[in-house]
């Protein structure tokens, strides 16, 4: 049985995570200063999975290949960092988790949801027969191109940011179907907004840990 809290970022490529990640997690650790507030993301989090996340950012591979490959980092993120901190009582920040490989491989790349859940259950099982899930997602939510448009002044594309815009669409709707199907879990941002109103919305918000 878990004692901790688990908290994803989501959104489609630019739409603004990074930009809130940190600070949020200090407005965590200074709401629950007696617990350890653990941040990490995916791919990777763990040694193996940063070495999963160069592969799947930078090779091109089949959609199956790259489905199993962003679940086996996760069961290796799970093993070894998300489930011993939940135990121990922290409070878990991954920026992304599971609702991506629905988004992207699903949504973005048109891998069956059967496919998905299958893995989900495989990886994400716990004895009682639930699912590990977040308890909170916060969901940046921003049309594709302007999201296009902030990525191409800041950095070079890796593989999925060189994807077009009928994509990142795609993307987008699978993740706002996600939030609309489990309203408790999501929380979604207005990431068309500017970071300062952001951030007061995040200030805000009343997370029951
Ligand atoms: N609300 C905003 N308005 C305008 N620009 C923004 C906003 N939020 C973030 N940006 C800018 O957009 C760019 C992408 O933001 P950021 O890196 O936070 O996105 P991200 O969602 O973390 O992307 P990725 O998932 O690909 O890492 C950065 O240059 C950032 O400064
Ligand atoms: C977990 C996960 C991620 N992805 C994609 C989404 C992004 O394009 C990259 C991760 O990069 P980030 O900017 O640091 O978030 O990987 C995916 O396709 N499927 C997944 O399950």
């Amino acid at each position: 049985m878990n004692s901790g809290y688990f908290i994803s970022f989501e959104g489609i490529d630019g739409a603004g995570k990074s930009t809130h990640i940190d600070s949020f997690c200090k407005l965590i650790q200074g709401r629950y200063p007696d617990r350890g507030v653990v941040v990490t993301r995916e791919p990777g989090g763990t040694a193996l999975g940063e070495q999963l996340r160069s592969l799947l950012l930078d090779a091109p591979m089949n959609l199956e290949t790259e489905a199993l490959l962003m679940f086996a980092a996760r069961r290796e993120h799970i093993a070894q960092v998300i489930e011993p901190a939940l135990r121990a009582g922290n409070i878990v920040i991954s920026d992304r988790f599971t609702d991506a490989s629905f988004a992207y491989q699903g949504g973005g790349r048109g891998l069956s949801i059967a496919k998905l859940n299958d893995l989900e259950r495989w990886v994400q099982g716990q004895a009682d027969g639930s699912l590990l899930q977040p308890n909170l997602t916060i969901l940046f939510d921003l049309p594709g191109e302007v999201a296009e448009a902030r990525r191409s002044k800041v950095r070079t594309p890796d593989k999925f940011e060189k994807m077009d815009l009928n994509f990142f669409e795609k993307v987008r709707q699978e993740y706002l179907r996600r939030a609309k199907e489990d309203p408790k879990r999501f929380h979604l941002v207005d990431a068309t907004q500017t970071p300062e109103i952001i951030w007061s919305g995040l200030e805000c918000l009343e997370i029951k840990i």
